[in-house]
């Protein structure tokens, strides 16, 4: 007979549900910004979807080096039971075409990608990235913001794809980049490999990924806002 858990393991077991709970407000001012809501209702402001597009190639830009990171302390700390490597190896890839991507949407938008200067919120989000590739950085916080940074986009952007939804017809491609289900379900992994970490992680470690994903959530609730902006 299988071993009864304890109270405490059967909490860290989904720890990742409970947070989100816990941080219900700011989920949702992440994953239901006016921005992604003014997609969804096709209200949207073609200058802030510029102005989104062009900082968002900037940002991910910075984030694919944010992941090679992460695939460096997946090799040197986790055990690999769960094939991490090869979701973040995917993830990597993934990103590959995501930026081929944004040069053809942006040409397609008539925005120069040379000419984009990264505004404040971006800038600020680039350097918490920054600061959680140092190698003082444990595995299970890193990819605990690795995580939410993706369900972030997932959850908005699958969103607008709902049905009874009035997405523009020239943004669907882009709600489908994040919003399609091999996203929903690379996303998915990723949460398995937090959850994961976390029941096996100290309590320091534990409460350190906690901040982590309470930053990530800000800092993509600041940068939806500077889109809505329009600069
Ligand atoms: C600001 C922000 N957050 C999350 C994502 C999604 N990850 C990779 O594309 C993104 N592109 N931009």
């Amino acid at each position: 007979m299988q071993a009864k858990k304890t109270r405490e393991e059967v909490e860290k077991n989904s720890m990742i549900d409970t947070w989100l709970k816990k941080h219900c407000l700011i989920y949702v001012g992440a994953t239901r910004h006016p921005f992604i809501l003014s997609i969804r209702d096709g209200t949207v402001n073609l200058s802030s979807f510029k102005t989104w597009l062009g900082q968002d190639y900037i940002f991910v830009r910075a984030f694919v080096s944010f992941v090679a990171s992460v695939l460096i302390k997946a090799w040197k700390e986790s055990d690999d039971s769960g094939g991490d490597m090869e979701v973040l190896l995917g993830g990597m890839a993934a990103l590959n075409d995501e930026i081929q991507w944004f040069k053809n949407e942006a040409s397609k938008w008539g925005v120069q990608l040379s000419d984009i200067v990264p505004q404040k919120a971006n800038k600020d989000y680039c350097r918490f990235l920054e600061s959680l590739m140092s190698s003082e950085v444990k595995y299970t916080v890193a990819i605990t913001a690795f995580w939410a940074i993706e369900a972030v986009y997932q959850q908005s952007f699958a969103h607008c794809l709902e049905d009874g939804t009035n997405t523009p017809s020239d943004l669907q491609a882009t709600c489908l980049r994040w919003g399609n289900d091999g996203f929903g379900q690379y996303c998915h992994s990723l949460k398995q490999i937090v959850n994961r970490q976390l029941a096996k992680a100290s309590d320091d470690e534990i409460k350190e990924a906690e901040v982590a994903l309470l930053d990530v959530l800000e800092h993509e609730v600041e940068f939806w806002n500077m889109s809505c902006g329009g600069a």
